[in-house]
Formats: C-alpha cells, sequence, structure tokens
C-alpha cells in the first residue's frame, strides 16, 4: 500500500547520506537472454497504478518503490498493462539493449499527438531508427553548430533583457520566446515573422506542458502541435517545389534526408522531426527557471557562476547539477519484446518496462546527498554514461537524447548571462509541485531587472 509521497527535495535541503560516491550496487537486471536463475524478489503491486501516477506526478514511482522494497523490478500495472520498474546504472544500460525494448507501440496516442508527434524518430527500431537517427546527431552533436546556436541564444537574451531594465520580467515565458526566435534562426526554417515565431514559442510549451495531463492543458497541447504540423507541412512542400532551403542548415537536412529504404520524408513526417527540434529547445525553458530559482536559493553559486569567464567548467557543471536535481522527464518506456527475460522471470505478452529517470537522479546509491545542489560533484568527475540520465542513458546511436550538448551549452550559457545580470527576485510562490508533470517553479520566476 502507498503511504503518500516521499518528502519534496525542494522545501528542505541535505537528506541524503554524506559520505563519497558509492558504486552501485542495486542494479535490478541481469541481461536479455534467459538466464534460469530464480524470478527476482522485486516488490509487487497487483492494482493498476494510472490514477495513483495522475494523481502524485514525480512521487508516484519513488514512493511505490520505497513502500515495495526488493532486489528484482517492481511489478505493478499501468493503462491495463503489466508494468516492471526498471532502476540503476545496469538496469539502463539493458534497457537501452535494443533487444530488450521495442518503441513501437510503446508510447500511448495522447502522448504522440502532444508531444512526439505520429511517426517521430522515437518510435522507430532497429535499422528505420538508426537511418533516421543520423539526421539528428549530425546537426546535433558537432561543436561548432552547438556554439553557433549558443551564440544566438546569448544574443537574443541580451537583446530581450536589455531593453527591460527597470522592469518585470517572466523568465520562464521569455525565456521560451529567446529559445524559439533562436532556433528558429539557426534552424534555417523559413519566413517566419516576430509574431510567427512567438507563436511557435508559445506552440511549443503548450506541447510539452499539455501531454501528461487530461483536460484542457492536454487540448492546448493537441491544437499546438496539429497547428505547428500544418505550417511546418506546407513550408517544406514550398521548399521543395521551389528548392530554397539551404542544404547546411537543419530544414535543409530534414528535406533531403533518406530513410533507410532510400525515400524522403513525407511532409508530415519533415514537419514531425523539425518539431522535434524546435520543441525540446524551447524546452529548455524549463531547466532556465529551475536556474534562476537554483541561483535564488544560493547566492555563493550565482557569484561563481558571475565571477567565471566565458569558457570556465563551472556553468557546465551547473548545467548537469539543474538537469540532476531539478525534476522534469520522470520515467521513461518501452515494451518488452515477446519472450524477453528478466531477472529469471518470462514477461507477460505486452509487458512495459519503465526506466525510473527522476528516482535514479536522486539515488542516494549514486550521489553523495542527492537532495543538496551541488554544481561542483560535476566538477570532481564528469558524469558516467548511464549514472546521469535526465536526457536518458545508453549510446548516442541508440534512443538516447541527441540534443543533450545543446542543451548543456545552452544551459551553461543562460546560466551565466542569468548570473551576470543585475536582477532582484520580488516576493513570490517558487514552490514546486511534484504532482504536476512537467512541473516548474509555481510562479514561473519573476525577475525585476536592475535600471
Ligand atoms: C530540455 C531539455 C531536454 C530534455 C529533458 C530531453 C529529454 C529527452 C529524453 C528523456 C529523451 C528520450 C530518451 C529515450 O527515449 O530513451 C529524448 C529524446 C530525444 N530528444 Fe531530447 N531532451 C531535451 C533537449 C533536446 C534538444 C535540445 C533536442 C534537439 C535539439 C532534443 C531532441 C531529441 C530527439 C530527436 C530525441 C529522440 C531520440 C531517439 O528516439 O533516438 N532533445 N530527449
Amino acid at each position: 500500500m502507498d503511504r503518500g509521497p516521499p518528502p519534496s527535495p525542494y522545501g528542505s535541503r541535505s537528506r541524503g547520506r554524506s559520505g563519497r560516491r558509492r558504486a552501485p550496487t542495486h542494479a535490478t537486471t541481469r541481461g536479455g537472454a534467459p538466464t534460469g536463475a530464480a524470478a527476482g524478489t522485486g516488490g509487487t503491486v497487483t492494482a493498476d497504478k494510472t490514477l495513483a501516477l495522475l494523481l502524485k506526478g514525480y512521487a508516484w514511482l519513488p514512493g511505490l518503490r520505497r513502500d515495495h522494497p526488493g532486489d528484482g523490478p517492481l511489478r505493478t500495472r499501468l493503462m491495463g498493462r503489466p508494468v516492471r520498474v526498471l532502476h540503476g546504472p545496469e538496469a539502463v544500460a539493458f534497457f537501452y539493449d535494443e533487444r530488450h525494448a521495442r518503441r513501437h507501440g510503446a508510447l500511448p496516442g495522447p502522448v504522440l499527438d502532444t508531444l512526439f508527434g505520429r511517426g517521430a524518430v522515437h518510435t522507430l527500431d532497429g535499422t528505420d531508427h538508426r537511418a533516421r537517427k543520423t539526421l539528428f546527431l549530425e546537426r546535433l552533436t558537432e561543436p561548432a553548430a552547438v556554439g553557433a546556436l549558443a551564440e544566438r541564444v546569448r544574443e537574443e537574451f541580451r537583446a530581450v533583457v536589455g531593453g527591460r531594465r527597470g522592469q518585470e520580467v517572466h523568465l520562464f515565458d521569455e525565456a521560451a520566446l529567446v529559445l524559439a526566435r533562436a532556433v528558429s534562426d539557426w534552424a534555417g526554417l523559413p519566413g517566419g515573422d516576430r509574431a510567427a515565431t512567438d507563436r511557435l514559442a508559445r506552440d511549443c510549451v503548450a506541447m510539452v506542458d499539455g501531454f501528461a495531463t487530461p483536460g484542457p492543458r492536454h487540448l492546448r497541447a493537441r491544437r499546438a502541435r496539429a497547428r505547428q504540423e500544418e505550417l511546418l507541412s506546407r513550408a517544406v512542400i514550398q521548399a521543395r517545389e521551389s528548392g530554397a532551403a539551404a542544404a547546411d542548415t537543419p530544414f535543409g537536412a530534414v528535406l533531403s534526408h533518406r530513410e533507410a529504404d532510400g525515400s524522403l520524408l513525407d511532409p508530415h513526417t519533415a514537419a514531425v522531426e523539425l518539431l522535434n527540434i524546435v520543441r525540446p529547445t524551447v524546452a529548455i525553458a524549463w531547466f532556465t527557471a529551475f536556474a534562476a530559482h537554483a541561483m535564488s536559493r544560493r547566492p555563493d553559486v550565482r557569484r561563481r557562476l558571475a565571477q567565471e569567464g566565458d569558457r570556465g567548467a563551472y556553468a557546465v557543471s551547473f548545467a548537469h547539477e539543474v538537469r540532476r536535481f531539478y525534476p522534469f522527464v520522470p520515467f521513461l518506456g518501452a515494451l518488452a519484446p515477446d519472450g524477453l527475460v528478466l531477472d529469471g522471470e518470462r514477461l507477460p505478452h505486452g509487458t512495459m518496462l519503465l526506466l525510473d529517470v527522476f528516482g535514479q537522479n536522486h539515488d542516494p546509491e549514486l550521489w553523495e546527498e542527492p537532495y543538496r545542489f551541488d554544481p561542483e560533484r560535476f566538477l570532481r568527475a564528469a558524469p558516467h554514461r548511464d549514472d546521469l540520465i535526465p536526457q536518458g542513458g545508453g549510446p548516442r546511436e541508440g534512443h538516447r537524447c541527441p540534443g543533450e550538448d545543446v542543451t548543456v551549452a545552452v544551459l551553461s550559457v543562460l546560466a551565466r548571462e542569468l548570473a551576470r545580470l543585475d536582477f532582484a527576485v520580488p516576493d513570490q510562490d517558487l514552490r514546486i509541485p511534484l504532482n504536476r508533470i512537467p512541473t516548474r517553479p509555481r510562479s514561473g520566476v519573476r525577475l525585476v531587472v536592475g535600471a
């Protein structure tokens, strides 16, 4: 039985264990081939937990794991399906081995119609996935391209904030506009005037904000996606007809990308994948609001960021710690192929594997004092591939997020800009509710910029 959510890490500080980072000892999987070993001794929850997830949000899975401890994967049910919960770096490696986890058919329709789009790279497996993934890897991991996007973000941020001296700024909203303008320009999206780009920003925020919750937020998210897919599909058709797109931009790359069978992307799928570059870049607004939250709580961290030069390592460590500490992605899902054996158990048909992202990023077995915001931890040691998983794990060629370099570079730039800005934080509600997915500081972080 659930005993309520675990205490929020965003009100109190420093509840974790002290001491050095410990080696992970509790990974829950032993590989995909039948092992013949005794079934794992993970907790079992027989009731369907969909309602509990909707009510408890980020606190649901950590609470369930705490209340049903065991060595093996926790067994539960969601949306009528059997579920096994994976947790820990070894489990991450297991989850990202494509023999163990299928993406086709794993994501519910309401998530596809809001967050990712039908036919998105997230839903592909095998050679189809590998071919589509090159489109993203070639454009999003090249250091000069990443640096150029981060530089555009810096210029936009200075332009917006420079014009607002003496005024109050709603950081979350302004960051979304800054990011949308920068990424549209960088990606070579055709012809959007300022009003169209700002609309794109608001639509991208709506797609992320409404994917996980039934009701008006979800309807807004659906409308936002439908509108932007329509606009971008038309832009793709026009650019192909006129041959106008610059080949060296992400827009040009999407237009000329070839699938595993040699075909071009149809206009709708091209629009979906363009949005899979623009939307998550705009979503860095969530981390920007969290960064300001961290600076408001920790003036020492803000001072150090402000003092550091433009190439210093502290801002990068800060960006990693924001991604680790604050709640964004709660967990990831995939379907177990028929016959998969996990910890000695042959899984029932249609089992969903859930990778516990938020829980792992706060696991005291992996992180010294996990509830302490401490950018220094990443100065002492760079993050291990399968330990820090706010954007997925495993190798990049798998389903791991191809936008991690962009996220870290853009967030580092925005953190430095914010830290150097003369601003005050007026009285407001900065609490971060854990029962809302995705969450953010309630006020969106209002700042008064120095005159
Ligand atoms: C706001 C920060 C971001 C977060 C929290 C985030 C998180 C994630 C997560 C959790 C995944 C799924 C991994 C999986 O399915 O196993 C993912 C995949 C993906 N992300 Fe990100 N991401 C962010 C930024 C970005 C950026 C900036 C881009 C592009 C510019 C991007 C593009 C993608 C794409 C295309 C995929 C699909 C990869 C695949 O299925 O192979 N993301 N992201």
